[in-house]
């Protein structure tokens, strides 16, 4: 375990260092400046003006060298005497003056008789101590104490560290919150994760128990999933429900330190937790660090692969039976070294996924129990609107919805608040000031209405719940919101159809009514285009192409950025298909609109006139009049609140008036 001795060396190398440089500078400073200085104050002068300054009484000393004779006056004789205080050297009458040297026989009685002090070696100064002082002791302390002051100082900016000539040993207040005050029960739904962590648990408790029949727990847990799924949230819930220290520390700080500083810290976080076992070190965004090093050899990042390869000896080297267990949260597992997945590593992978209808409804509850709520609270049907929500953004709901009653004086909170406070997490809040032209809003009318009728008359969508032509921040100029009333895990290949039908349906309405398009449907298009895609290339419902994978996602958890894995000529005919299953829904998107023409201008001038309708309204209008209208309602659909959901209309409209 090397890393022991190591921590403290480094600084003190450092350190020495650092003093070897500043006995350097001073004798430097002895040797060239000083008498270069010295040197320019001494005028040299003509023999014969020494002569008549000696006549005049004026030299107080001479002093003989083999090549000049220097001489003096009196005031700096003094000086040399230590009778005149050193800071009046530098004054204009102390000079030192110098000649050539002249055969002058009788020189040295003319100084006798005047009394002057000659000599082969200029006189030392009174206090051979004091000129010590002042070459040698005083720099070498200015520079220590500089040194002190800008380590101190440097360390502040490296996030408290402390003195930097201590790298080894900075406070663990950083990392640590002893007790996290979170337990199991504040992380609702996650139940497999949960039952995951609680083996780590129970070794945390009782370590002695699983050393006692020789069973070692994996050294490290890898928490994999979305943003805002619970990560940190479930880490914290072990270090509480254990009872243990919790050192938390994100990637990214390792890595903005400066060179060597992430490797440092590393080695100071486990040094630390050792010595706190049991503990839980928490490294969240460990890709940050954890990346997988390509192996090009010329890396742009030696900082972070020091990092990682400090992490890796830390792992290896501690005691995993002293009972610190290191969690890492990730969103990006794959682009993780493989490295650092190795057995004795994190070979524990506990997948944190979005949470389902029951695991959001859960999520809400935990979030409204310190919440004032009033009668009419129905949180399933929040869970319903709100498939595909992370468990940061439900909190995010309740909060929101809180605070919308408040801000409407009320003492709790109602359904509305928590409906509305949905789409401000979906859609932004409710621009309420923006200058949309009647004219847009009548075209918007159409887009959204065209989108719902599309919806309402295939027999595979989701129910319309409610369309609305209100702006919000995001940039939407309205959106329909549909909502599938049970959980929903498959797409069969004719859904997949009608939600592109779906998704066309609202540039179909304006080219149907208006003739002219617009850029409200940029969102549509995008995410029309995105599921014809997946469609062909990894759901396997093209007749053309089959089971096969013609891409590969990237990122599972973050977007999903995608790379095609065929060849060029393939890549060719999936554009080819693509765009004609686009066309052809948008053609039957068209159809369904002609064949309702009535209905579209009806419902479309009502919204326009309400700016918000519900799925109930809107069903009523479509179904006023009708025969067939039980059909649909028969076919009761699981829930996801389609993303196109709640589509955004984004574009130009938008951006004009913003
Ligand atoms: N399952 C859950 N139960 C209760 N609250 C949750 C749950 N999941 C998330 N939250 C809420 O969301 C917040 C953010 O979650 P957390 O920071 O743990 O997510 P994360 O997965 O670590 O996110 P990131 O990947 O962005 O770091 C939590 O503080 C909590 O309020
Ligand atoms: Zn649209």
């Amino acid at each position: 375990m090397g890393m022991k001795e190591d921590g403290p060396k480094r600084p003190n190398k450092k350190l020495l260092y650092y003093y070897g440089i500043i006995l350097l500078i001073t004798i430097l400073l002895n040797a060239l400046v000083m008498p270069a200085l010295a040197e320019r104050s001494v005028t040299e002068v003509t023999y014969d003006t020494f002569l008549e300054m000696l006549d005049k009484g004026e030299v107080a000393g001479v002093k003989r060298d083999s090549d000049k004779l220097s001489f003096w006056t009196q005031d700096v004789q003094q000086a040399l005497n230590g009778q005149l205080s050193l800071k009046n050297l530098n004054s204009e009458n102390l000079k030192i003056y110098k000649t050539g040297l002249w055969p002058d026989d009788d020189l040295t009685a003319r100084l006798k008789n005047a009394g002057i002090s000659f000599s082969e070696e200029i006189p030392t100064q009174a206090s051979p101590l004091q000129n010590f002082i002042f070459n040698w002791v005083l720099p070498i302390l200015m520079f220590v104490v500089i040194g002190q002051i800008l380590s101190k100082s440097m360390a502040k900016r490296m996030g408290g560290m402390g003195n930097a000539m201590t790298f080894g040993k900075s406070n663990a207040k950083i990392y640590a919150e002893t007790e996290t005050g979170k337990t199991f029960a504040d992380v609702a739904g996650q139940e497999e994760a949960k039952e995951a962590l609680k083996e780590i648990v129970d070794f945390l408790h009782n370590p002695q128990k699983y050393a006692d029949i020789g069973a070692v727990l994996p050294k490290g847990a890898l928490l994999v999933g979305p943003p805002g799924t619970g990560k940190t949230l479930l880490a914290k819930a072990v270090a509480g429900e254990a009872h243990v220290p919790f050192f938390s520390i994100s990637g990214s700080e390792f890595v903005e330190m400066f060179v060597g500083m992430g490797a440092a810290k590393v080695r100071d976080l486990f040094k630390q937790a050792n010595e706190k076992a049991p503990c839980i070190v928490f490294i969240d965004e460990i890709d940050t660090i954890g990346k997988k090093r390509d192996g090009s050899g010329f890396s742009g990042n030696d900082e972070r692969e020091q990092t990682l390869n400090q992490l890796l000896t830390e792992m290896d080297g501690f005691d995993g039976r002293k009972g610190v267990v290191i969690l890492a949260a990730t969103n990006r597992p794959e682009s993780l070294d493989k490295a650092l997945l190795r057995p004795g590593r994190f070979d524990r992978r506990i997948p944190v996924e979005l949470p389902d209808l029951k695991g959001r409804v859960a999520i809400l509850k935990v979030h409204a129990k310190n919440v004032k709520l009033g009668s009419d609270i129905d949180f399933d049907a929040i869970g319903r609107a709100t498939s595909g929500a992370s468990g940061a953004e439900l909190a995010n709901i309740i909060n929101e919805g809180a605070l919308r009653a408040v801000r409407q004086g009320r003492a709790f909170v109602t359904q509305a608040d928590l409906e509305e406070s949905v789409e401000v997490v979906i859609a932004g809040y409710q621009r309420k000031d923006a200058a949309v032209s009647m004219n847009e809003k009548r075209i918007v009318s159409y887009h959204e209405v065209g989108h719902a009728l599309v919806a309402a008359c295939q027999s595979h969508s989701a129910p319309v719940h409610k369309i609305t032509i209100i702006p919000r921040t995001s940039g939407a100029l309205g959106y329909t919101m549909q909502v599938e009333e049970g959980e929903r895990f498959l797409m069969s290949k004719e859904e997949a159809l009608n939600k592109i039908a779906t998704l066309t349906g609202g540039r179909a309405a304006e080219e149907f009514i208006f003739h002219s398009i617009t850029t409200g449907a940029s969102n549509d298009i995008e995410q029309a285009t995105k599921l014809a895609r997946a469609m062909i290339t990894r759901y396997g419902m093209s007749s053309q192409f089959g089971m096969v994978a013609l891409e590969t996602v990237n990122n599972q958890y973050l977007g999903g950025d995608t790379s095609m894995v065929c060849s060029p000529e393939t890549a060719r005919l999936v554009d080819e298909e693509v765009v004609s299953i686009v066309k052809q829904q948008y053609a039957k998107a068209m159809q369904i609109l002609k064949d309702n023409a009535a209905k579209l201008n009806e419902i479309a001038a009502y919204l326009l006139e309400r700016e918000t309708i519900t799925g109930e309204e809107f069903m009523e209008i479509l179904n006023a009049g009708k025969e067939n209208a039980e059909e649909r309602a028969e076919a009761p659909k699981p829930e996801e609140m389609q993303a196109a959901e709640s589509g955004q209309e984004n574009g130009a409209a938008a951006e004009q008036n913003s």
